[in-house]
């Protein structure tokens, strides 16, 4: 699997070389390429950005250098599968929630390419024109305020890489997701077996497999309607042919 990532601030990406990227990388089974968007640019300062049209407080990142940069990555990107555009993901506030659903989806596809911006976001038209070229993913981290896409796409690569196929070495981890069934994770447990007074669940030395797992599902169920309404809310909700989980 290929990424591509666009950013002003490269080097935020370089812990990407670290533990299990930097391992798949090494073993050829994710391959990252960074771009540098000043190197998109011809002026003496090197210009990324300017002032909003209609008034309003920051910068806007410039339309050119990002079509200029988006146009080197898809020349360089690997041929699609039959039917499939490269897909850009743009991290910003205003997108889409990314799930782990989004992650799963997007661990098929052969190139994932990612424009993380800055300042007050980038100019709206490079979205409409890489439409031509990319499948165009507007997509957020979450509901808070970040500085640019650079850490959302560190957090996205690394939700997507996690997926591909060898990446993980133990692929019974990825089997027990959070959230896959639509609860939160059950809490987890190693020696010893009392810790400054503090016991493990007995259930859980008691060497019963269907009372151990029925006490995860219990756990996940109440860590969800305590913490998460929102995805207890669409756990108990009626299935489509009005069926009760
Ligand atoms: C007219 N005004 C109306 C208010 N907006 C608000 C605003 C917009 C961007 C930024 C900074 N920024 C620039 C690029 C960029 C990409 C991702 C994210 C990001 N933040 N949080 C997530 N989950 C993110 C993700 N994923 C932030 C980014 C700051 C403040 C500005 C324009």
């Amino acid at each position: 699997m290929r990424f591509d990532v666009v950013t002003i601030f490269p080097e935020y990406l370089a812990v990407l070389d670290v533990s299990l990227l930097g391992k798949a990388r090494r073993e050829g089974l994710v391959d990252v390429h960074v771009h540098h968007l000043r190197d998109f640019t011809f002026d003496r300062h090197r210009t990324v950005d300017d002032t909003p049209y209609g008034g309003g407080a920051g910068m806007v990142m410039k339309a050119e250098p990002w079509a200029l940069a988006l146009e080197h990555v898809a020349a360089a990107s690997p041929a699609p599968a039959v039917g499939e555009r490269p897909v850009l993901v743009v991290p910003t506030p205003s997108g889409r929630p990314f799930t782990q659903a989004t992650a799963r989806e997007l661990a098929r596809r052969e190139h994932v390419s990612f424009a993380c911006g800055r300042y007050e976001g980038i100019d709206e038209r490079v979205f409409g024109w890489a439409e031509e070229r990319f499948e165009v993913r507007l997509v957020s981290l979450g509901d808070y305020v970040l500085n640019g896409g650079e850490v959302a796409a560190l957090a996205m690569i690394e939700a997507i890489g996690r997926l591909v196929p060898g990446v993980v070495g133990n692929p019974e981890s990825l089997v027990e997701e959070s959230h896959e069934d639509g609860l939160l994770e059950y809490p987890v447990y190693t020696k010893p077996s009392v810790w400054r007074d503090r016991e493990v669940p007995p259930v859980l030395l008691s060497g019963d497999h269907g009372k151990v797992a029925a006490w995860r599902r219990s756990q996940q169920e109440e860590r969800t309607r305590d913490r998460r309404p929102d995805l207890w809310g669409a756990f108990t909700a009626p299935g489509p042919d009005g069926s009760e989980r």
